[in-house]
């Protein structure tokens, strides 16, 4: 019997035989009682696909276009911080898996390598993920050498004015692992009493700006000339703003669930943004997304392409580079198969009428 993982959830299992508990925990937790981290996933599973039958799909074609870049299917890796903890080589290997796998890398401020070195290692289309400090300053110049280095979107994280409560990293003390992007910027030394608990939480509550409001916009704006996106956005009040406020892109994203427990699932909060945003701006998704079903599903919902943060990690850490490849190969065949087997030959063949959400589920259940 083979024992290569045959989905992510079997890459999950082997990434937490090699990691040690502490690195486990920080990249699978969420926050307070994690209720938010089990909606992300069971959210997707209320939602049943309609499929077609008697189409012609002898031939499916998953290529899509995001801010004008052309990949290969609508998965991208989301900007997840540290690599280094899963595996030696970090974000070069994941940026190198990406682009092998013909994708977008947003790449996290908080990266193990620095975005020169990843902007070196290989020719992926890259975005750039920013923090805003209290010092205004280095973020300004993050942005400045994103530019200059290739990195082709800013993708401003908005939900973290400190960070969420998670209960394992404060048992683990977890570290605050090193920033290469801020190596002669901001130390991410932080001065506490020796039974504080997580290390990371106290480097960034010191060091984030939890000022940063609405208005800041225009501020990114004015010191790059990159296109924005925004992640974080949960209601449709704050899409219509992040629209008015001229972002070229929404991420629906509640951080891996790893902020604001008990903030509603991505794919719940999404039809209501893409119903928001009337088409002005493209709406991505992130959280949960573990089967090209998922990938199905959010696109029949409204979004454009979904990011995957966790698995990215997971195949790092069981496999390196390799295991990167073969988690975005793994997402892209299912995809492909859903596509197959639910009539629908390219991305824009993907409609609302291909799933039924909860509404219809729970009235089935009620009759049963
Ligand atoms: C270990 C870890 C580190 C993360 N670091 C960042 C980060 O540096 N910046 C950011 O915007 N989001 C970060 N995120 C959130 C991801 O970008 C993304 O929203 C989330 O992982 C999506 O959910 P998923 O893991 O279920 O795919 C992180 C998530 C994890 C699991
Ligand atoms: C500059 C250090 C920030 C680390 C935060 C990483 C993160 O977003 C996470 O969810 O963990």
């Amino acid at each position: 019997m083979s024992t290569e993982p045959v989905n992510v959830d079997e890459f999950e299992e082997l990434a937490r035989q090699a990691l040690p508990r502490m690195y486990y925990d920080y990249i699978a937790g969420g926050a307070e009682d994690q209720h938010t981290l089990r909606q992300n996933i069971q959210a997707f599973c209320r939602i049943t696909i309609q499929p077609r039958i008697l189409v012609d799909v002898s031939k499916i074609d998953m290529s899509t276009t995001i801010l004008g870049y052309r990949i290969s299917a609508p998965i991208m890796v989301a900007p997840t911080g540290s690599h280094k903890l899963a595996y030696h080589e970090g974000e070069l290997a994941t940026a190198r898996a990406a682009a092998a796998a013909k994708t977008i890398m947003v790449l996290s401020l908080a990266s193990s390598y620095s975005m020169e070195e990843v902007a070196s290692s290989c020719n992926a289309i890259r975005f750039f993920q920013l923090y805003v400090f209290k010092r205004r300053d280095v973020s300004t110049l993050l942005v400045q050498r994103a530019e200059r280095f290739g990195y082709k979107a800013i993708v401003l994280t908005a939900d973290t004015p400190r960070l969420g409560r998670r209960e394992a990293d404060i048992k683990n003390k977890m570290i605050a692992p090193p920033q290469k992007n801020l190596e002669g910027l901001l130390s991410v030394k932080v001065e506490v009493e020796s039974d504080q608990g997580s290390l990371l939480e106290s480097f960034v509550n010191e060091a984030f700006d939890p000022s940063l409001c609405w208005k800041d916009v225009a501020w990114l704006k004015s010191i790059t000339s990159l296109p924005i996106l925004i992640k974080g956005i949960l209601t449709h009040e704050d899409a219509i703003k992040a629209v008015e406020v001229g972002v070229d892109g929404i991420i629906v994203s509640n951080h891996g669930a790893r902020q604001l427990d008990f903030s509603p699932a991505t794919v719940s909060a999404l039809e209501e943004i893409v119903h928001a945003v009337k088409g002005k701006v493209p709406v991505l998704l992130d959280g949960g997304v573990r089967r090209g079903t998922d990938i199905f599903k959010a696109l029949a919902l409204g979004a454009q392409a979904v990011l995957v943060g966790r698995p990215i990690i997971y195949g790092l850490a069981a496999k390196g580079e390799r295991g990167v490849r073969t988690v975005l190969e793994m997402l892209k065949n299912e995809l492909e198969i859903s596509m197959t087997l639910s009539g629908c030959p390219c991305i824009k063949d993907i409609t609302r009428s291909h799933v039924r959400t909860n509404t219809h589920y729970d009235k089935l259940h009620s009759m049963l």
